[in-house]
């Protein structure tokens, strides 16, 4: 929150994404002028309930920070049970009201939650009576943005602190454009801040959305995958920031498919097509640094070495 009221810009925000804002992404983003991160969507009762699940889900450390956890859930219950356990771990607790997809829908969760506000009520109520970390919701907008509005305002009833508005409906594909309206709105009725989410690939967005917003900040998915470093100012993904995402990767521990997803993404608009079949028909972690070092100069050690001597740079 203090973030909020010290910015002297927008504040750049990764967005939770299902498999890649995982621990790895999450510092390399920071590396690019990141200031707010997001975890991945969690189920907040498998979470509450299965240590497994608390293990495979949610990993962080002191780098992590600040770092929001989103949670799926459709009760009050669900969510403050999980918010409890990890409360101390946490920058904010945030409540998915977006997600569109059908199992999500028929579970009571994410975009329906945009029909049931006075769930989304009671869940901000008794998580924010059980821990003492921010509470925000990530929401969609309305056909009728009237009903945005008096959704908004429910929220800020209970002591919502933040707020990150898609400006899609539940039913629009992420090829139609955002509606900037529904945006502005959600920020002139809101009495604490707000993230304005949907179609952010470059600088130039985030200052388009601002300024015809108003909003306190900008939240970016997938323009963020292709390129983690779009924060910083970079256009395409620099090949710093790839080395950087392979060496943390490493580092972490990280499984091939969401390792060659990630590579993927940020290589893909380098790579013609017969580059991406080649890519593609990597499977393991050790064919894809082969292919790597062989093809784009990729030299791992180097960048080890690199990251030791600004280390002990810092201390000094
Ligand atoms: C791969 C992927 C995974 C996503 N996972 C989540 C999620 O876990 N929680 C969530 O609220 N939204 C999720 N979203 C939606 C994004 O956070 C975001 O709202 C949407 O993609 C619009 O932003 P964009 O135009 O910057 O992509 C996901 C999107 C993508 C592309």
């Amino acid at each position: 929150m203090q973030l909020f009221s010290i910015r002297t810009r927008p504040l750049n925000v990764c967005a939770p994404m299902v498999r890649y804002s995982k621990l790895p992404f999450r510092e390399l983003v920071r590396r690019y002028n990141c200031d707010i991160v997001y975890t991945p969507m969690i189920l907040a009762d498998v979470f509450a309930a299965s240590n497994h699940a608390r293990e495979s889900e949610f990993s962080t450390n002191l780098l992590d920070d600040p770092v929001v956890i989103q949670f799926a859930a459709s009760n009050g219950v669900d969510l403050a049970n999980a918010a409890e356990l990890v409360a101390p771990y946490v920058s904010a607790i945030d409540i998915n009201c977006g997600c569109p997809q059908k199992w999500a829908i028929q579970e009571k969760i994410g975009s329906h939650l945009m029909s049931d506000p006075e769930t989304v009520r009671d869940m901000i109520r008794m998580t924010k009576a059980r821990v003492q970390v921010p509470c925000s919701i990530k929401i969609r907008i309305h056909k009728d943005l009237r009903e945005t509005v008096e959704f908004v305002k429910r929220a800020l009833s209970v002591g919502v602190d933040f707020i990150t508005v898609h400006g899609r409906t539940r039913r629009q594909k992420s090829t139609e454009p955002v509606s900037l309206e529904g945006m502005k709105l959600v920020k002139e009725v809101s009495t604490v801040p707000v993230l304005a989410n949907g179609d952010v690939f470059s600088l130039e967005d985030v200052n388009k959305i601002v300024e015809a917003t108003g909003v306190d900040g900008t939240m970016s998915a997938r323009g963020i995958l292709e390129n983690p470093a779009l924060f910083a100012g970079y256009n395409e993904t620099p090949w710093e920031c790839i080395e950087d995402y392979v060496d943390l990767a490493l580092s972490y521990g990280t499984n091939a498919f969401i390792f060659h997803h990630h590579l993927m993404f940020m290589l893909e608009k380098t790579m013609s097509n017969a580059e991406q079949r080649t890519f593609n028909s990597l499977t393991t972690v050790p064919s894809i640094i082969d292919h790597l070092e062989e093809h784009y100069d990729l030299n791992i050690m180097r960048k080890r070495k690199e990251r030791a001597e600004q280390a002990k740079i810092r201390l000094v």
